[in-house]
């Protein structure tokens, strides 16, 4: 990408919210989890035990027994004959519609099925309002990957075999009103088999496997804790809309792993790092504006595509942002970075002592780069200086690894028209200003003026 001046702007607005169309708006929905295991492996007491904890939050559980099929005529008069351990046996387009409506935020009506009669009350929904959490439980609730990629987290309830089929004899004997026989005669011909052709197969794609289901208090206190910091960061998004986490696959949580661990060296510091920085730039390089444009193929076909925008360019905050240089060059040929140096002025916040800036800084987009955002002051003064030197709030797009809650207040109530996109939000500040869990002196580790790093 070249970073000259002269840039044409595209025709293409932000909507209402200050969001340009091809954006993903990831984490404004309800945070979806979803349970899966086997019959009687405990999960609806597990969904319980985690609504019972998450009891300041609003969390709303579907179940996908509701999606159950009534059978016609001629399947309940061979009821012996059906498999409700198959896919098939549930409508997982009618439930994939409500968890889609749920995630619109509308409320939506889900039907009610009846276990003795095998079929759906007709007349009877339960009506299911908008909330913070949407629980989708179930045996095969993993299997259809339409469902499955809407999911934030993903829990597997994993039971002993014989735990569950006696679990299962005596609910069905007791509840639903089954003759022990059936159950067995069942339980062999179906459950068991569907169980290992369909449900096991599914406990690859959970996030998290809990042994024992309710029995395993300390899983669920740690996914309870989990569940609580996502929704700290989810909040954050929905209160600012110009807030924006990337979305987070295994190789960012491994490499968040590898950078907020301690013991982790310089270099695999700066590697993982580096490689993070990327992502984050890459991402933010995604908010700015762009024009259409046709190239010519080699096989002479016409390809519309875009352009970049070329009137950018980076601030760092010295000195941790300058990590965050290289990855933007690498970006951006040629791009100008201009820097600031804020310097600790007692407790009372924060002083400017240096800065070194393009002189058309008021023509461009800025990139302004700072590894960790933590109560926001030294942000909120490089942002002051860059809005005294002419550039636009909503031209500044502010780059970091991570940002605690404090720091995401500051900035966005003060600057609202500026963007954050950073790479996760953590809990919150300590004591002492330093964000938590956090990963310590960013400029330290990866200057590698730490006196404690281990390598
Ligand atoms: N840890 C447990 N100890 C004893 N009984 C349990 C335990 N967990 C669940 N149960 C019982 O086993 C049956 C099945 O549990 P449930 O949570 O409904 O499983 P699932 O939703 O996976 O089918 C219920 O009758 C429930 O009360
Ligand atoms: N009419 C029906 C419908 C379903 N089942 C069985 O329910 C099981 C799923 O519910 P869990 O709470 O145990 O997850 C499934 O194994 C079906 O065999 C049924 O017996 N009759
Ligand atoms: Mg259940």
């Amino acid at each position: 990408m070249e970073a000259t001046a002269n840039a044409h702007f595209s025709g293409v607005r932000p909507d209402g919210n200050g969001h340009f169309p091809f954006i993903e708006s990831v984490h404004k929905q309800p945070f979806l989890i979803g349970v899966a295991g086997g019959t009687a492996s405990g999960k609806t007491t597990v969904c319980d035990m985690i609504i019972q904890q998450l009891h300041d939050h609003r969390v709303v559980l579907v179940n996908q027994d509701s999606f159950y099929r009534g059978l016609t005529p001629d399947e309940l008069a061979h009821v012996q004959e059906y498999n409700f351990d198959h896919p098939d046996a549930f409508d997982t387009e009618q439930l994939l519609d409500c968890v889609n409506t749920l995630r619109r935020g509308e409320s939506v009506q889900i039907p009610t099925y009846d276990f003795k009669r095998h079929q759906r009350c007709t007349d009877t929904f339960r009506k299911v309002n908008v909330a913070d959490v949407v629980i989708l439980e179930g045996i095969l609730i993993f299997h259809d990957p339409r469902v499955r990629v809407l999911m934030n987290m993903k829990i597997f309830v994993d039971t002993d075999a014989d735990v569950r089929l006696a679990r299962r004899i005596r609910r069905d004997t007791v509840e639903r009103g089954r003759d022990l026989n059936n159950v067995l005669e069942q339980y062999a011909k179906f459950v068991k088999p569907a169980f290992d052709d369909f449900v096991l197969p599914t406990k690859k794609y959970a996030d998290v496997i809990i042994p024992r289901g309710g029995d395993n208090h300390v899983a669920i206190d740690l996914i309870v804790q989990h569940i609580r910091t996502k929704l700290g960061q989810h909040d954050l998004c929905k209160i600012y809309s110009n807030v924006y986490v990337i979305q987070s696959t295994y190789q960012i949580r491994g490499m968040h792993t590898l950078i907020r661990d301690q013991e982790t060296t310089k270099h695999d510091f700066v590697f993982y790092a580096d490689r993070l920085i990327r992502l984050v730039v890459e991402h933010g390089l995604g908010h700015l504006p762009f024009t259409e444009k046709q190239v010519i193929t080699p096989t002479g076909s016409v390809y519309t595509g875009v352009d970049f925008c070329k009137q950018l360019c980076g601030v760092s905050i010295i000195r941790s942002g300058e990590s965050m240089e290289n990855a933007l060059r690498a970006c951006c040929k040629g791009i100008k970075i201009g820097k600031i140096l804020i310097h600790r002025d007692g407790d009372n916040g924060k002083q400017l002592i240096y800065e070194k800036l393009p002189r058309d800084i008021a023509d461009r987009h800025v990139l302004l780069l700072d590894p960790v955002l933590a109560t926001g002051n030294s942000a909120a003064q490089a942002i002051e200086l860059l809005l005294q030197k002419g550039v636009p709030e909503a031209r500044i797009i502010f780059l970091n690894l991570i940002s605690a809650p404090e720091g995401i207040h500051l900035v966005c109530k003060r600057f609202p028209l500026l963007k954050i996109v950073t790479s996760e939000i953590d809990a919150a500040l300590n004591q002492e200003y330093r964000v938590v869990p956090g990963m310590g002196e960013f400029g330290d580790r990866y200057f590698g003026t730490d006196d404690d790093v281990f390598w």
